[in-house]
Parts: structure tokens; C-alpha cells; sequence
């Protein structure tokens, strides 16, 4: 099928890429034209503008949105609803908030544009393996953007969740259980390396772990593989950043008065990673040295 993608970071120019390997026909956009560039020397056809891009797709057009989440996205999609003609269709593929996406689907409709949201995961593995997608909106849009979702996902890798908002919601959940199965195998780890058995081989447990063991997977993998190349983790610094899905996924279980203390624990983990003497800590030193007389460490 045709179709173009707007946005080649890490995400948008595999997804580009692995979709011409599918052999359909890309179209591409990118704020900086180099990349556009690079795309087209691996056979996409590089638009030079937003109307350029438009122009050289055939009606009703696909247009596959890999941007930032937040106003970037949302800025995209209005532009796009001033360019695009009604039967044309918006896939929202990055990660953004689904509460977002009833009103990106409100703007474009008004005009008879049609929009999916799309959950993708996968990564910078995606390439080689496929991006696992969660999509939502209507199954006319959805069938019509199926060979691409075929060409992006591995067999069986992507499904048509629910409505509108229902594929960025689905992908949010995976990323709240993200952050928490990491934290776990951080908990574990942290217990190995401090445990009473000093030098314990701690990619080699990972790697066996991955052999049979109930709790092998694939961040087990990942995890093996940054051992191999750095045992104890010196190379980098512990502090984990976040992009947002795991805090929606919190807000929404208040929301929904749903109890996840894993799953937001995981993510004031994160918060904590960030900061050095926390002045929360400094609390419980200055309280205990108050009632207790007990020493405190300067
Ligand atoms: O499924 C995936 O491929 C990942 O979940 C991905 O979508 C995620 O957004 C980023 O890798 C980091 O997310 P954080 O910055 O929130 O850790």
C-alpha cells in the first residue's frame, strides 16, 4: 500500500524502513531534511514539505504520525487537518496520551478525516523483530491500514483493541508493567550483588534464569547483555528517566480506584532515582535525631 510517515526519529525511520522492506510505497517527512534524505537513498520518496507530502500520495491518503507526545503531536494533527481532504485517514502512532486522542479524532472528523491510534512497542529492536501495535478507532480505518500493520508487527503482532484512544490506553498499561517488571529485576539484582554470597556471577544467573526458569524474558535478556558488556553497571549512573505512560497509568488507577501499589511504586522509584540526599530523607534523619537523640550522618 501506499503510505507516508511523519517523523523519522529512532522509531519513524524503522518503521519507514521496515515497511519498504514489506514493499510498500513510504512516503517520508522529517523536520530535518537529512534524514529525509537517508530514507530516500533506501528507496522511500522524501517529501520537502507537510503539502508536498500530501500531494504525492494517491486518495484517500494514509499519513503515519512517530512524533514527540504532547504539543509537538498535537500540533502535527492540526496542521494536518488543514491539509488532508475527507476519506484521507491519521494514524497516531507515538506515545502519546490516549486521553488525547478523542479530541485529535473530534478535530479530524469535522473534516471526514479518519484517525487510529496506534500503541507501538518494540523499541530499537523493532527493526529486526517487528513492533508489537495496539490499535483503536474504527475497523473500516483499521482494515484499510492492515498490510502496513502486517509489514510493521511481527506474525500476529498487532490487534484492533477497541475505539479511539483504546490502543494508546492498551500501551500505556504495558508501559505501567514495564517500569514494575523492571523494578523487580532491579530488587532482585540489587539483593545478589549485596547478598551474603560475595562475587555471584550476576550474568550468568540472568542468562540461566533464561534458560527454563519462570521468570525469563526478554528484559531478562537485555539485562544479560548489559552485564556482558558491563558487570557492575559502572558505565552509567542510576537515574531513570520516565516519559509519562507510567505516571497515566497511576493517575488512572486512582482514577478508577484500582489498586496497583506495584505499578506506582515502580514509578516513584524512578522519581527517587533522581535525587541525591533527598530532603524526605533528611526528614526522617533530623526526627529521629529529635526524639531519639540518635546520631545523624553530615
Ligand atoms: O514498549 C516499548 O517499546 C517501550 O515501552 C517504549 O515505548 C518506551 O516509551 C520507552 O522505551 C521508554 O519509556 P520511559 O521513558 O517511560 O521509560
Amino acid at each position: 500500500m501506499q503510505i507516508a510517515m511523519v517523523g523519522l526519529g529512532r522509531m519513524g525511520m524503522n518503521m519507514a524502513r521496515r515497511l519498504l522492506k514489506g514493499g510498500h510505497d513510504v512516503v517520508v517527512w522529517n523536520r530535518s531534511a537529512d534524514k529525509v534524505r537517508q530514507m530516500q537513498d533506501e528507496g522511500a520518496r522524501g517529501a520537502e514539505s507537510l503539502e508536498a507530502l500530501c500531494d504525492m500520495l494517491k486518495a484517500p491518503r494514509v499519513v503515519w504520525c512517530m512524533l514527540p507526545a504532547g504539543d509537538v503531536t498535537k500540533s502535527m494533527i492540526e496542521e494536518l487537518s488543514t491539509i488532508l481532504a475527507p476519506g484521507d485517514l491519521v494514524v497516531e502512532g507515538g506515545n502519546s496520551y490516549w486521553r488525547d486522542d478523542a479530541a485529535n479524532a473530534a478535530l479530524l472528523a469535522a473534516k471526514d478525516i479518519g484517525y487510529v491510534d496506534a500503541g507501538v512497542s518494540g523499541g530499537i529492536w523493532g527493526l529486526e523483530i517487528g513492533y508489537c501495535t495496539m490499535v483503536g478507532g474504527e475497523a473500516e480505518h483499521i482494515m484499510r491500514i492492515a498490510p502496513a500493520l502486517n509489514a510493521l508487527a511481527p506474525e500476529q503482532g498487532w490487534k484492533h483493541v477497541g475505539p479511539v484512544g483504546s490502543g494508546h490506553f492498551v500501551k500505556m498499561v504495558h508501559n505501567g508493567i514495564e517500569y514494575a517488571l523492571m523494578e523487580a529485576y532491579g530488587e532482585g539484582f540489587e539483593l545478589m550483588k549485596s547478598g551474603p554470597f560475595e562475587n555471584l556471577d550476576l550474568q550468568g544467573i540472568a542468562a540461566l534464569w533464561n534458560r527454563g526458569s519462570v521468570v525469563r524474558s526478554w528484559l531478562l535478556e537485555l539485562l544479560d547483555s548489559a552485564l556482558a558488556k558491563d558487570p557492575d553497571l559502572a558505565g552509567l549512573k542510576g537515574y531513570v528517566e520516565d516519559s509519562g505512560e507510567g505516571r497515566w497509568t497511576v493517575l488512572e488507577t486512582v482514577h478508577h480506584g484500582v489498586a496497583a501499589p506495584v505499578l506506582a511504586q515502580a514509578l516513584y522509584r524512578r522519581f527517587a532515582s533522581r535525587q541525591d540526599n533527598a530532603f524526605s530523607n533528611r526528614v526522617l534523619a533530623a526526627l529521629r535525631n529529635e526524639f531519639g537523640g540518635h546520631a545523624v550522618k553530615k
